[in-house]
């Protein structure tokens, strides 16, 4: 059977996840239905004529505006016709997120990126959740924590085969990764901390807005994403994120800026962030943003820390890495760990693409 697929949000990775489906609409595993950003739109039952270059043209010159309400009823429409329709939210749009449910009473599976709806209040997590039991429609978040990186279905695996999940903890942000690889080495040297910043961003590792990154709502939000299917903790942050105990690394009089604003007012504080790496630098250490959920203790926490020279955070990430370390009773001596590329459009669409061929299992 043909999938429906319809991608709200062609940015990064939206338009990567249009490259790299191309070749499964060319042998009808996947029909793209419709394409928006947050002004345009193109819809068809049957499937947009989508070619590599020219659909960007074709959505930019679309009269129509782009509405979620109608796109419910039109893909609402190729569920009561028998299709299997799929809505593809490579936004990071709140409104978007609290549409899950209804989609999904629609019969609409979700594949998103999104860590939005995952990670906000526990009763539109529980919304989704008894949404999708009801109609049979799937969710699947995979690109919301690691990007491509298998860290969600390791975590449902551990859990489904009765492990006892007791800590997990890591570097989890592709973006804070880059930027403390880069900034904070073990010769205690390096760029100054707002272009490192600012080249993250050109590398599309960073959310729309940077500040979401740095000030650690974006680690929080993941911790949120896992803590919740692990049982003993699946209640404990009614509201999301916030509930998170988070470091931020946005200075004060940045806040509320918009994310060009932001990045070229960060210089002005650099020299707070040099103190910082001289400090661990004295210690021979590194600086690294990391996330820890103690199921043992109850705590979750994003934080920066430092680290000794020889630790595999100070030696083993490169890039975007991301490094998650499961504690288990199972894995009990040495973590089960998965490490690699957590952030940028390649690995994210990846992420997206792979969970949507598993709704056709
Ligand atoms: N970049 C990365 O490495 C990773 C990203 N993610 C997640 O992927 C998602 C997308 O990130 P990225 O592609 O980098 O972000 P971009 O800012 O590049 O793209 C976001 C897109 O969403 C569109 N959009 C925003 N609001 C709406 C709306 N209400 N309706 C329709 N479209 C909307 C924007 O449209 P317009 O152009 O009109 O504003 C834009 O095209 C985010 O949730 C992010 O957290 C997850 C893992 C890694
Ligand atoms: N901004 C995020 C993108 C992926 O979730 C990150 O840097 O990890
Ligand atoms: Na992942």
């Amino acid at each position: 059977m043909t999938l429906s697929v319809a991608i709200v949000g062609v940015g990064l990775v939206g338009s990567e996840f249009v490259k790299q489906t191309l070749p499964l609409v060319k042998s009808h595993v996947i029909r793209i239905v419709g394409l928006s950003t947050s002004k345009k739109s193109l819809f068809a039952a049957s499937g947009l004529d989508v070619v590599e270059a020219d659909w960007k043209t074709a959505l930019s010159s679309s009269v129509i505006a782009a509405s979620p309400e109608s796109l419910l009823g039109n893909l609402g429409k190729l569920v009561d016709d028998g299709e299997k329709t799929v809505l593809i939210d490579n936004t990071s749009s709140d409104d978007i997120a609290a549409l899950y449910p209804r989609f999904l009473r629609a019969g609409i599976s979700i594949i998103t990126p999104n860590k939005k709806a995952y990670s906000s209040s526990l009763s539109l997590y529980y919304d989704i959740l008894s949404a999708s039991t009801k109609t049979g429609a799937r969710i699947l978040n995979e690109a919301t924590v690691g990007a491509g990186l298998p860290i969600i279905s390791t975590l449902r695996d551990l859990v489904a085969t009765g492990d006892n999940v007791r800590k997990i903890e890591g570097v989890l942000s592709g973006t804070l990764s880059y930027i403390f690889n880069e900034f904070s080495t073990v010769q205690g040297t390096g760029p100054s901390f707002s272009s490192v910043v600012k080249i993250a961003r050109e590398k599309g590792y960073t959310e729309p807005h940077p500040g979401d990154d740095l000030n650690g709502a974006d680690v929080a939000r993941k911790l949120t994403i896992l803590s919740r299917l692990i049982p003993s903790l699946k209640d404990k942050l009614a509201e999301g994120y916030k509930s998170v105990s988070t470091t931020s690394l946005v200075p004060k009089e940045l806040e509320g800026l918009s994310g060009d604003d932001f990045v070229s007012r960060l210089a002005g504080f650099d020299s707070h962030f040099e103190e910082l790496r001289a400090s661990a630098k004295k210690e021979n250490k590194v600086l690294r943003y990391v996330g820890v959920i103690n199921a043992e203790t109850n705590e979750i926490k994003a934080s920066l820390e430092k680290y000794p020279a020889d630790h595999p955070f100070a030696t083993s990430l490169g890039g975007s890495d991301n490094i998650i370390a499961f504690h288990t009773e199972r894995y009990g001596a040495r973590p089960l760990i998965v490490q690699g590329a957590g952030a940028g459009a390649a690995v994210t669409a990846m992420g997206v693409l792979s969970d949507t061929l598993r709704l056709l299992d």
